[in-house]
């Protein structure tokens, strides 16, 4: 675990002092749109167009941030059009690495032995985090984007007129748009990254204060969710994708590792239910690899756990009946 530092890897542990025990998450530094045409987006440069071959994603099994874009090119039928490259689970000194020997954890492009190079490949002095999901662009070999909430916006829309990409769904409709603003913002602030506050405080005010949070918003996604099948309503829109990449790894890491410990998601009837579901959308489930995420956290977080030591348990069935077509199909 670590940084760049003026294109110097340092391996560092999230600095926590200066916030009084209280984790705060960087933002992304890389922030160009993949738009149809290579018109600027919201931030960035422009230049970005969406053509087939030309962006490459890098993200773990593990993250949840990049569990999101994965499930978007699955579902938008993006496979064919952006390639893919997973790093290993375990993130220690070096931070995310790549097996150049494995063919499952390798670098495709650069056959890199570290994502680290990736980041001063596109920026030779650059500080600051080397994260995943980072979309990667073959033509001007450099970072698009290391932004997953607006990578997953890309791939929804820019790329609709490439061949076989499925331009009639839409997970960001128009007429929706503030709702789902409105769900993320919570969402995001006590659940996504509620539970890693929970996790990586270092002082038990902060650690309690971000417990509360998250299952105060558990309770009320739990009420919500005994009304409409989806966060916003009928259909399923971008703020259920967000919020299931949580609690898909809540029961096995965020639930013991994190101290998340009022309940497990399989104690909240209507959550688990939703959580069910929302795994059984077809092609869903080849996004999530529970042994990844357990070995991912399990291992790399020391500071959390010193022995390492990955558990085996708990017994999961994301399989089983999901009962939310009560609510219609
Ligand atoms: N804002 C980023 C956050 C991504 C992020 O923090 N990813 C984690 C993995 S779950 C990471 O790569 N962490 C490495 C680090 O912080 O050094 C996004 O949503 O894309």
């Amino acid at each position: 675990m670590g940084l760049l530092v003026d294109g110097k890897w340092q391996d560092k542990w999230y600095d926590t002092a200066k916030t009084g025990g209280k984790f705060e998450r960087e933002a992304a530094r890389f922030r160009n749109w993949v738009t149809a045409d290579g018109s600027p987006g919201p931030s960035g440069d422009g230049g970005f167009k969406a053509e087939s071959g030309r962006y490459h994603l890098y993200v773990s099994m593990a993250c949840p941030w990049a569990h999101r874009t994965l499930i978007f090119r699955k579902l938008k039928g993006l496979e064919k059009h952006i390639s893919v490259s997973v790093v290993h689970p375990d993130m220690v000194e070096n931070g995310w690495e790549f097996r150049p020997d494995d063919d499952q954890h390798k670098d495709h492009l650069y056959n890199f032995r570290f994502m680290h190079e990736v980041y001063t490949k596109a920026a030779p002095d650059y500080t600051g985090r080397v994260t995943v999901p980072t979309l990667w662009d073959k033509e001007r070999e450099t970072i698009a984007s290391n932004e997953s909430a607006e990578i997953i916006r890309m791939f929804n829309s820019a790329f609709n007129g490439l061949e076989g990409v499925d331009a009639e769904l839409d997970f960001y409709p128009e007429s929706l748009r503030p709702e789902i603003d409105e769900v993320n913002e919570r969402v995001y602030h006590t659940v996504n990254n509620g539970v890693y506050k929970a996790g990586f405080a270092t002082a038990q005010d902060k650690y309690e204060e971000a417990y509360r949070a998250l299952f105060e918003s558990l309770d009320w996604l739990e009420e919500r969710l005994s009304r409409q099948r989806y966060l916003v309503g009928e259909q399923l829109t971008e703020a259920d994708w967000r919020l299931f990449t949580t609690l898909i790894r809540f029961d096995a890491v965020y639930y013991s590792h994190f101290k998340c410990n009022r309940q497990p998601i399989r104690e909240f009837p209507n959550l688990s239910g939703y959580l069910r579901d929302l795994y059984q959308v077809p092609g869903v489930a080849e996004t999530v690899d529970i042994g990844q995420i357990k070995q991912h956290y399990y291992v790399s977080q020391r500071t959390i756990n010193p022995t390492q030591i990955v558990p085996v348990g708990p017994a999961l069935d994301f399989d089983a009946p999901h009962g939310r077509d009560k609510f219609g199909e």
